[in-house]
C-alpha cells in the first residue's frame, strides 16, 4: 500500500459509455494542467488488451496491464480518469469520484451518431436505466467523495467544470 503525500487530486470521472466523460475531463485537465487517461483509448494505444471482442466491438481490456502502466504516475498525483467501469481500481488512488448521468433519450441519440449496433445501444440504455455505474462507483469507494453530475446539455457540461474547478481548488488549498 502506497501513502505517499500527493500535491494534487487525481479524479475519476465515470459514467455510462456517451454520458460525455472524455468531453468533461479532456477540458478539466487542460484547465487545469492535469494529465487525462481516457482509458479505452489508453487500452488501445498502448495494446493493454487481450483481443478484440468482435460481438461487442471493443477490445478485452487487460487489468493488470492498465494498473501497472498507471500506478507510478497516479501516486504523483494530477490525474483525471475517465472510464465506464470503476470498481478494478485501487480505492487510494482516488480523492473525487464524479458519475455523470444523461437522460436515456439523449443516449440514444449520441449512440445512433456514433453508428452503434442496435445490442449495444440496447445494452448501454440498460445500463444507464438500472443505475449500473453509479452503483460500481458506491460499492466501491466511499459516499464523502462521490459527486453524481447530470450531463445533458453543453450548460450541464460548463456547470460540471466548474464543480470540478471549485472542488479541486478546494482540496489545493486543503492539502499544501
Ligand atoms: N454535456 C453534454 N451536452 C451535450 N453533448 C455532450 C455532453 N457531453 C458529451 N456530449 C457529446 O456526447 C458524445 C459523447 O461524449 P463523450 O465521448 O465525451 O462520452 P464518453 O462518456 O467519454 O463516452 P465513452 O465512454 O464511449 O468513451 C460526444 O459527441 C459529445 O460531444
Amino acid at each position: 500500500m502506497n501513502h505517499i503525500k500527493r500535491n494534487k487530486p487525481n479524479v475519476l470521472i465515470t459514467g455510462t459509455p456517451g454520458t460525455g466523460k472524455s468531453s468533461l475531463a479532456s477540458v478539466v485537465a487542460q484547465n487545469h494542467e492535469f494529465q487525462h487517461f481516457d482509458i479505452s483509448t489508453l487500452v488501445k494505444e498502448k495494446e493493454l488488451h487481450d483481443g478484440w471482442d468482435s460481438e461487442f466491438q471493443c477490445y478485452y481490456l487487460d487489468e493488470d496491464k492498465v494498473l501497472d502502466y498507471l500506478e507510478d504516475t497516479m501516486v504523483k498525483g494530477g490525474c483525471i480518469v475517465d472510464h465506464h467501469s470503476s470498481e478494478w481500481f485501487p480505492e487510494r488512488w482516488f480523492d473525487l469520484v464524479v458519475v455523470l448521468r444523461s437522460d436515456v433519450k439523449i443516449l440514444h441519440e449520441r449512440y445512433e451518431k456514433r453508428g452503434y449496433i442496435p445490442i449495444k445501444i440496447e445494452n448501454n440504455i440498460d445500463c444507464e436505466i438500472m443505475e449500473i455505474i453509479l452503483e460500481e462507483a458506491r460499492n466501491s469507494y466511499k459516499e464523502e467523495i462521490i459527486v453524481v453530475l447530470p450531463s445533458n446539455t453543453l450548460e450541464d457540461n460548463e456547470s460540471n467544470q466548474s464543480t470540478i474547478a471549485d472542488w479541486i481548488q478546494n482540496w489545493l488549498e486543503k492539502n499544501n
